[in-house]
């Protein structure tokens, strides 16, 4: 007789018909409880739920839903960024916690690469006019930033800020990055970057500065008043690691008054903004909603890496990637 599948609780994932394709990938390893059945009838499931698979989008993981479960394993995120789960309380109830570090790398290269270029060639602003029943003609006056041969200012570089180290390559950029850890020189030179050890003077050379890091107490807040004026006023700022790395209403002050030309945002705090944010009525930016991992390729990777690392805990066997309390 077939062995019955483990539970497991996942939240939602993806929309227009894409959820389906996803879940085809969980099926196979796991009978399947969505969150907004679960609390309609917690008792039903709670005892059988052994994985949870969540995503940074997932409403926090409270103790209240941890308790709720008294069979779980593990908590499988589909990310890298774990800022969202509390490892040290989790990992205190037995549970094992894992994420997908690796497979989010292109994707979200991407995306910064994507936001930097919109940012510098104003291709929202532009899309804007171009649609707009009024418009009759390009004004000349509308001109963008060159992105070929400007200072590219990474701070992170982790798999992700590697990546897009890469990518500038191709746009003969000049690199500079800062990070807890200085690369290899053979790393460094594969990419043509140079270590600033101090953020500082990254801030003060780059066009473009990129931010790749972690969520840490540490990388709160790691974009202030200070930083911001630190930059030359024709830069722009580009975020595709979590909002609070930035000072928001700093950011804001800064777009206004010019101290740097623009920003291209994938993450804010909070996601989405409220419609009346200040930031969602400046020309100068450009928002996504956290979609650095929204491909078809990657989606469908993150999610088989979330099962194989939950089936890997509920087996015993060596878990692909586990994230350890500190
Ligand atoms: O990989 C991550 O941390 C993400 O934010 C993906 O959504």
């Amino acid at each position: 007789m077939e062995e019955e599948k483990p539970w497991a609780l996942i939240s939602e994932v993806g929309d227009q018909g894409y959820a389906e394709e996803l879940t085809d990938i969980i099926k196979p390893h796991f009978q399947i409880v969505c969150l907004r059945d679960f609390l309609l009838n917690p008792l039903l499931y709670g005892h059988k739920v052994q994985a949870l698979l969540v995503w940074n989008s997932f409403p926090a993981v409270e103790p209240s839903l941890l308790t709720s479960l008294p069979s779980l394993k593990v908590v499988a995120n589909g990310g890298v960024g774990i800022d969202h789960l509390d490892v040290p309380y989790i990992s205190s109830l037995g549970v094992k916690v894992t994420y997908t570090p690796g497979v989010v790398n292109e994707a979200t290269a991407d995306m910064a690469m994507a936001l930097l270029l919109s940012s510098a060639r104003r291709v929202v602003e532009a899309h804007q006019i171009a649609v707009d029943p009024k418009t009759t003609h390009i004004p000349q006056c509308f001109m963008g930033d060159e992105v070929t041969g400007a200072t590219l200012g990474i701070i992170g570089m982790g798999r992700i800020g590697y990546k897009i180290a890469q990518r500038s390559r191709g746009f003969d950029m000049k690199v500079l990055y800062h990070n807890r850890n200085r690369r290899s020189v053979e790393d460094e030179q594969a990419v043509g970057a140079s270590y600033c050890q101090n953020m500082d003077d990254l801030l003060k050379e780059s066009d473009f500065v990129v931010l790749v890091v972690n969520l840490t107490p540490e990388t709160t807040g790691l974009i202030s008043h200070r930083e911001l004026s630190l930059m030359k006023p024709t830069a722009t700022l580009v975020n595709v690691s979590r909002g609070l790395v930035v000072d928001q209403d700093a950011l804001v002050k800064a777009l206004q008054c010019g101290k740097i030309r623009g920003a291209g945002l994938d993450v804010t705090h909070p996601e989405p903004l409220p419609r009346d944010h200040p930031l969602l009525g400046l020309s100068n930016v450009v928002i996504t909603l956290h979609i650095g991992t929204n491909t078809y390729t990657t989606s469908r990777r993150m999610v088989k890496r979330m099962i194989e690392n939950a089936v890997a805990v509920l087996k015993g066997q060596p878990i692909p990637d586990e994230v350890k309390p500190k």
